[in-house]
């Protein structure tokens, strides 16, 4: 910072503005010490500031601004906690209300050790007060209120210094507290995995700033992280092939270094990343450490509920007077393949059911369940201490469903394991007591979340996985269920025929089709239940607005009408729709109350989208709410704005500094649709988006329509869709399948020899450079800018 910048110190007397959402904060200080001309004794200051309490003493540096209304103001760009300084403030300090069981003696005492630096001395190392013989718990406390008061503030300070805003500042020292500086200036590159909104480059300009050379090891082990996340997340692959990922480490890291020599420096990166268990490199793969214990884990923990299987002590006479009995009770007659798919749930230990929409999966389950309880006499009493039938699904809408069909409890797979949906998650190892398990919409649950599960499965547990394989597959890495299915080692069955009897329903009917391959240009041909509107893609806002307010005309309610989009960018993209349809649909009137977060107003009956998991207020990621009430900061003793939001009945109250959980939901992603269904459905699919258009992103989104289905756009657009069969993701779940359940690869048999190692340790087979560099290294490829959080759901 500049030595003639303008400076106050001062005690904060009031403050009487604080905006939580970007830390933004109108006070008045009585002025101590200024270099400024100033003949007043107090002066308003403005800025953005974590912590600032009133009655402490701060120095704030910035500049004297004009306001146009409240005259002259001082702006503060950085602000430190003023510390005592000379004997007598220390040991007023130290003697003060703030440190409980410090009188003066022992203050003096502190100032007489440790000189007139003591507070650093001690910030640097709480043992530097044993000598006073506090015992921990005080000691602690001492050190905790020196931290809060000066650490913070120095930490921000030297944040802002390097360059970074309030907001990043902020989300910086929320992950490294007081160890902030010397983590980042120890590796500037750890900020690009840890920290949402860094991206290689900004980390590298840091680095820069602290001189760490371009061929520097951590430059590039950083590079390397940040490739293999950023790929990991982009593609959903759990590898990447080594050469891909030299050849990108190669073009993004461009030192002055010669190629050779940096080729040599990159396999040194890697090798040193495999040591400190950061990734794995196994036969020219390269893997993120945790997902490539967590496809291990997956095969072990398969293979343990295998084994541990006790079988069953029903005949297939019994079984069929069972079944002839739920179906009566069901009114329906199971066909052949779903009667298949309930008898082979009861006597295996893993089973797979898979199906497109209305093939019977819901139907089959409440078929399972029922025949379970029948032939081995488990109660079907939720609160019976012996019910041991755990129902959940990846979200909460599906959970719900799932719980609607079967008269029983079901819950999202994160309620149902405990977890919080942070990154503690990774670290939770919860236990499942349960004897049948059924998971729905699996084609959703990622690589992280399976591991989870499955681990948590105890042994002699059955397992009914549940889900639609030609759905997208997860957001997160990964192709689970997919993989079970294609590795032919659990029973499964594959249900084709649709049992919906909607007579004159062409929707589903057209999504198998094209799913099977059998569809062209049907699509385009308007149906009693379905149209295709053609247009360009700057029309597509226009015709949507159309569609939208005549289905409103219609008596369509706004929330069974969903509008889906693959991409949150561009004229036909999710933000833009979205605003254009909250236009027309829930428009700003005079006197309407509405509030603003970032670009995005909202106004009472506004539909919203919850971003996060908060099982505490019972409400998950994914689930669609309105807004039924707007509180002002002044109209609430908190003071501070709040949203409430209906999400199905379950009412929840969101401070402004929760908005960042919700979006405007009038359109979402197709992703985020999958696990729910609509009444209508449209959707605007343009050739902009082609990296996304694939078969199975265009059959989801038919799916999720239940009795109307509009799609707009352009024409070669659906016809890419329909075309594009979607390459499967790169993963090694298979392989570790087969290892654990000692299958050959070649010949998908089990091996007798018990003795051979199940798990090798991985091993470091680095592919030489040279091999890379005798393919064409790609040019720039634009990582640069890109973080692994750039493509996580809703940035
Ligand atoms: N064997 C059957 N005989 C008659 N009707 C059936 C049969 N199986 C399913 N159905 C009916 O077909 C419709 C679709 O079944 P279900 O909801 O179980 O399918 P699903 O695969 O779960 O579909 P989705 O994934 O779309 O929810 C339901 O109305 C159900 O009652």
């Amino acid at each position: 910072m500049a030595d003639d910048k303008e400076y106050f110190v001062g005690t904060v007397k009031a403050i009487f503005f604080e905006n939580p959402e970007n830390l933004f904060k109108i006070f008045t200080i009585k002025i101590k010490k200024t270099n400024t001309k100033w003949d007043g004794k107090d002066i308003v200051v403005t800025g953005s500031f974590g912590n600032i309490s009133e009655e402490e003493e701060y120095k704030f540096e910035g500049h004297m601004v004009d306001h146009p209304k409240y005259g002259k103001q001082f702006k503060a760009d950085t602000y430190q906690h003023s510390r005592p300084s000379g004997k007598k403030e220390l040991i007023s300090f130290f003697s003060s209300d703030e440190f409980p069981g410090i009188g003066k003696k022992k203050a003096e005492k502190i100032v007489d050790t440790l000189g007139e630096n003591a507070i650093d001395k001690i910030l640097q190392d709480p043992n530097a007060l044993d000598f006073l013989n506090l015992g921990e718990e005080k000691t602690n406390l001492i050190v905790e209120q020196l931290s809060k008061n000066h650490q913070t503030e120095q930490v921000l300070y030297q944040l802002s210094n390097f360059g970074f805003g309030n907001t990043l500042s902020t989300r910086i020292f929320q992950k490294y507290g007081v160890n902030t500086l010397e983590k980042i200036t120890e590796d500037p590159y750890r900020l690009v995995t840890d920290i949402k909104g860094v991206g290689f480059k900004r980390a590298d300009e840091l680095a820069r700033n602290l001189n760490i050379p371009l061929d520097d090891p951590r430059r590039i082990k950083g590079a390397l992280v940040q490739l293999v996340a950023v790929l990991n997340n982009s593609t959903g692959d759990t590898l990447i092939e080594q050469d891909d990922l030299f050849k990108r480490a190669l073009a993004i890291l461009r030192s002055n270094n010669q190629l050779d020599e940096l080729k040599v420096k990159i396999e040194d990166g890697l090798k040193s990343l495999v040591n400190d268990g950061v990734l794995v490199s196994e036969e020219g793969k390269v893997y993120d450490k945790s997902l490539f214990d967590a496809e291990w884990s997956i095969a072990q923990s398969m293979k343990m509920i295998t084994d541990t299987y006790k079988g069953f002590d029903w005949t297939d006479i019994e079984f069929s007077k069972e079944l002839h009995k739920i179906e009566k009770s069901f009114k329906v007659k199971y066909d052949p393949s779903q009667e298949k798919a309930i008898k082979e749930s009861l006597t295996h230990s893993v089973f797979l059911l898979t199906g497109g929409p209305g093939t019977g999966k819901t139907t089959i389950i409440n078929g399972i369940v029922a025949a379970y309880a029948k032939l081995n006499d488990a109660t079907l009493d939720p609160s019976s201490e012996d019910y041991a039938i755990a129902l959940a699904a990846p979200t909460g809408r599906a959970a719900k469903h799932m719980g609607e069909s079967t008269g029983l409890p079901a819950m999202t797979i994160h309620r149902l394991l405990g977890l919080t949906g942070t990154e503690d998650d990774e670290f939770a190892e919860p236990t499942l007591n349960c004897k049948l398990l059924i998971i729905d919409e699996m084609s959703m649950v990622d690589t992280k979340l399976f591991k989870t599960l499955i681990d948590a499965v105890q042994p002699g547990t059955q397992v009914v996985l549940v889900g639609d394989k030609d759905q997208l597959p997860s957001v997160g890495p990964g192709q689970i269920f997919s993989d079970l299915i294609n590795s032919e080692i659990f029973s499964t069955v594959i249900l084709k025929d649709i049992h919906r009897q909607d007579e004159d329903s062409t929707i589903i009917q057209l999504a198998h089709d094209i799913n099977e391959g059998l569809v062209t240009d049907e699509v385009f041909h308007n149906r009693s239940d379905r149209s295709f509107i053609e247009c360009s893609s700057q029309n597509v806002p226009e015709v949507l607005s159309q569609i939208v307010s005549k289905s409103s005309d219609r008596g369509f309610d706004i929330a069974d009408v969903q509008v889906l989009a693959p991409m949150y960018r561009g004229v036909a993209g999710i933000d833009n729709l979205n605003s254009i349809i909250q236009d027309v649909v829930n428009p700003m009137e005079p006197k309407r109350k509405e509030v603003l977060m970032g670009n995005v107003h909202y106004r009472i009956n506004d539909k919203v989208v919850y971003l996060v998991n908060t099982p505490e207020d019972n409400v998950f990621n994914g689930e669609i709410g309105k807004i039924i009430g707007i509180i002002l900061a002044k109209e609430n003793t908190d003071h501070v704005d709040q949203l409430v939001i209906d999400f199905d009945g379950n009412e929840v109250t969101l401070d402004r500094k929760d908005w960042t959980n919700i979006a405007l939901a009038y359109c979402t992603s197709i992703h985020k649709a999958q696990g729910s269904e609509f009444e209508m459905v449209i959707l605007p699919l343009v050739n902009e988006e082609s990296r996304m258009l694939r078969r199975n992103l265009l059959y989801t989104a038919i799916t999720r329509s239940k009795r109307l289905l509009i799609m707009v756009g352009n024409r070669t657009a659906f016809e890419r869709s329909i075309s594009d069969e979607s390459a499967e993701r790169k993963t090694n779940l298979k392989n570790r399948l087969f290892a654990a359940f000692k299958i050959k690869i070649d010949d998908p048999k089990i091996i007798e020899d018990e003795d051979e190692e199940l798990k090798s340790e991985p091993k470091s087979y680095l592919l030489t450079l040279d091999m890379v560099m005798n393919n064409a290294i790609d040019p720039m490829i634009g990582m640069e800018n890109v973080t692994p959080f750039d493509f996580q759901e809703n940035k």
